[in-house]
C-alpha cells in the first residue's frame, strides 16, 4: 500500500520531502560510507533547490561529500544544454554550493552524445554499469500524462515498460522533447529500498485522479504504485489532489 504526504500552507513540500529525504541519508550512512540516491528532472530539481539551499536548517544537516547522485533519465544532449537533467541540476543545485562540499554526480558521457545516433544505446549501457548494486533511494517525477522517468504511456513506448533485464535503455522518439532520452527501467526501481513520488500543482489534478482513482495501470506512475507500493511515499500539494476522491491522507 502505498502512502501519501499532503503538504499545505503550514508545511511545505520541500520541507517535509528534506527532512524524509535526510532520514534515509541517516540511515543509510549508519551501515555504508555513501548514500546512493537517483533523481529525476523536471520540476522536482527547483523542489531540491527550495530544501537543500534555501531551506538553511535542513541544508545544515546535509553530508553532500557522502552522496552519490544519479539520474533517473537523462535527455540525450550536452551537459550545458538547457534541456539536460544535469545541467538543470548544476544550476540550481550544485552551483550553490562550494566546491568543497559538492556530491559526487554521475553523468552520462559527453562524447557518446557527440558521436550521434549509433551511441545511443551505448550510452545507455555505460551508464548502466556505473549505478550501484542497489539505490538507497530514487525519486520520481510524475508528467501530466502519467508517465514517470522516462517510462511513457502508450503502445509505442511498451518496450521500456516490458523490459525485465536491462536497467537503464534508450528512449526514442519520446512524446515530450526532446525525443532522445536514456530511462532507468521497472526492474531497477523494483530492486531500489525506497522510492518517492513527487508531484505539485494543478497541472497534476487529472493525472492523479486517474492514478488514484481509477487506479489505471496502462499509466507508469499507476503501475509503479501497483508493482511495488510497499515502498512508494508521494509527496504532494494540496492543489495537485484536488480532483482525487479518495482520502489520500487515509492510505498512509
Ligand atoms: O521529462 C521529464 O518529465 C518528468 C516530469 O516532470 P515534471 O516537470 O512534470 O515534474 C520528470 O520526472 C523527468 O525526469 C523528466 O525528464
Amino acid at each position: 500500500m502505498v502512502r501519501a504526504i499532503v503538504s499545505n500552507i503550514e508545511i511545505s513540500l520541500s520541507k517535509s520531502l528534506g527532512e524524509h529525504i535526510l532520514k534515509h541519508q541517516d540511515i543509510a550512512l549508519k551501515s555504508a560510507r555513501k548514500f546512493n540516491l537517483a533523481i529525476s528532472g523536471g520540476s522536482l530539481i527547483n523542489v531540491l533547490r527550495a530544501a537543500f539551499i534555501e531551506d538553511k536548517t535542513l541544508a545544515s544537516k546535509v553530508d553532500w561529500h557522502q552522496w552519490n547522485i544519479f539520474f533517473v533519465d537523462e535527455r540525450i544532449v550536452p551537459l550545458d544544454n538547457p534541456d539536460s537533467n544535469f545541467g538543470a541540476f548544476k544550476k540550481a543545485v550544485l552551483d550553490s554550493l562550494p566546491e568543497n562540499k559538492r556530491p559526487t554526480v554521475y553523468t552520462i558521457d559527453e562524447q557518446l552524445v557527440k558521436d550521434g545516433k549509433d551511441s545511443y544505446p551505448l550510452i545507455a549501457m555505460e551508464y548502466e554499469k556505473i549505478l550501484p548494486e542497489k539505490l538507497d533511494l530514487v525519486i520520481l517525477g510524475c508528467g501530466p500524462d502519467g508517465h514517470t522517468c522516462s517510462l511513457f504511456p502508450g503502445e509505442s513506448h511498451r518496450y521500456l515498460l516490458d523490459e525485465k533485464a536491462k536497467k537503464v535503455m534508450w528512449c526514442q522518439d519520446s512524446p515530450k522533447p526532446p525525443s532522445d532520452r536514456i530511462t532507468v527501467t521497472l526492474p531497477l526501481l523494483g530492486n531500489s529500498n525506497e522510492i518517492f513520488f513527487v508531484a505539485e500543482g494543478s497541472s497534476k489534478q487529472d493525472i492523479m485522479h486517474e492514478i488514484f482513482d481509477k487506479e489505471n495501470l496502462e499509466l507508469p506512475c499507476a503501475l509503479v504504485n501497483h508493482l511495488y507500493g510497499n515502498k512508494v511515499t508521494w509527496f504532494v500539494n494540496d492543489e495537485a489532489v484536488k480532483k482525487v476522491e479518495k482520502d489520500i491522507q487515509s492510505i498512509n
